[in-house]
């Protein structure tokens, strides 16, 4: 364990080399999302990506999950040198795709039931993980039946219950009032504190990305780049509800924007607001206060 409580090992999880991805625009020419984008992300670190809107952070987790192939160079994603296999990689997106048809438990254990999990042992790994993210109660309910905020604890419970090695995740709480936000963001921070997943992590809220994360990487405008790398030295376990009155959070949180301030003014568009006090540009407000 370092100093600030982190159980990150030294060993890679997620590596990034000279990636670059072009996507052909609606007039037939070609648009560069990515270029040279490299970093290693390491086993059972919380690592977070924040940029401008449409700088290519989505793109980067569709590559990193397999769903695209880069246009040049290379993701891989290891545990001890050995490439993860398909199913050993968890990928939660900005909507919570559960299957409308399907009750909470059915949906927790779809995963379990492709990989050829027993029927009994199905039942008894999603009910846990349906009670780990504070569903119980909620087995039979169809997801119709739950609020948003109920959906993307299903969701989460979806994924991690086939114990990914490596998880990924794209803006999971934006949609999300900040009350369930800050209760979603305690409960992936204490599960991810217990089963120390390496996460790559997308958000546009600097202080989601300060509370969750030990390393923060600031991505240019599109194409996106790789501007800096910040650590985010701040003692584990972490109070998410009030990690924003700690000195360390104020300092992280002006560096960051700083980074990200001169990228907005290179004329990009800021990302979407997802509420007071959430977004860049939130963000900015707060700074001049
Ligand atoms: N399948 C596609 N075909 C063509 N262009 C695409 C495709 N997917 C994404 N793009 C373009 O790539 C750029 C980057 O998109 P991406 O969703 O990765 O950005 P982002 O940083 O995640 O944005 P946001 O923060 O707004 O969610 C955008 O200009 C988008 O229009």
């Amino acid at each position: 364990m370092t100093e600030h409580g982190s159980l990150v090992a030294d060993k890679p999880a997620v590596i990034t080399g000279n990636l670059t991805h072009r996507f052909q625009s609606p007039d037939g020419g070609v648009m560069d999302i990515l270029q040279d984008v490299s970093f290693t992300v390491r086993e059972r670190e919380f690592f977070t990506v924040v940029g401008p809107s449409g700088c290519g952070k989505s793109t980067l987790l569709n590559v990193a999950s397999g769903l695209l192939r880069p246009s040049s160079g290379e993701v891989r994603l290891v545990k001890n040198d050995r490439e993860l296999e398909q199913q050993e990689i968890g990928y939660i997106t900005q909507d919570s795709n559960l299957f409308p048809w399907l009750t909470a438990i059915q949906n927790v254990m779809a995963p379990l039931e492709i990989r050829g999990v027993p029927k009994r042992e199905r039942v008894e790994r999603a009910t846990e993980w349906l009670s780990l993210v504070g569903l119980d109660g909620f087995e039979d309910h169809y997801p119709r039946q739950l609020s948003g905020g109920m959906q993307k604890r299903c969701s989460i419970a979806r994924t991690l219950v086939y114990e990914p090695e490596v998880l990924l995740m794209d803006e999971p709480f934006g949609a999300l009032d900040a009350i369930t936000k800050s209760t979603l963001q305690k409960t992936v921070l204490e599960l991810w504190e217990k089963r120390q997943t390496s996460v790559v992590f997308i958000t546009h809220d600097l202080t989601e990305a300060i509370a969750l994360s030990d390393r923060v990487a600031v991505m240019t405008g599109r194409p996106g780049r790789i501007r800096a790398i910040v650590d985010i030295d701040i003692e584990r376990p972490r109070d998410v509800y009030n990690i924003t009155d700690l000195p360390s959070f104020k300092s992280l949180r002006r560096e960051l924007w700083q980074l990200l301030e001169t990228e907005l003014e290179a004329g990009l568009e800021t990302g979407p607001d997802t509420g007071p006090d959430t977004g860049p540009k939130s963000e900015l407000k707060s700074e001049e206060q």
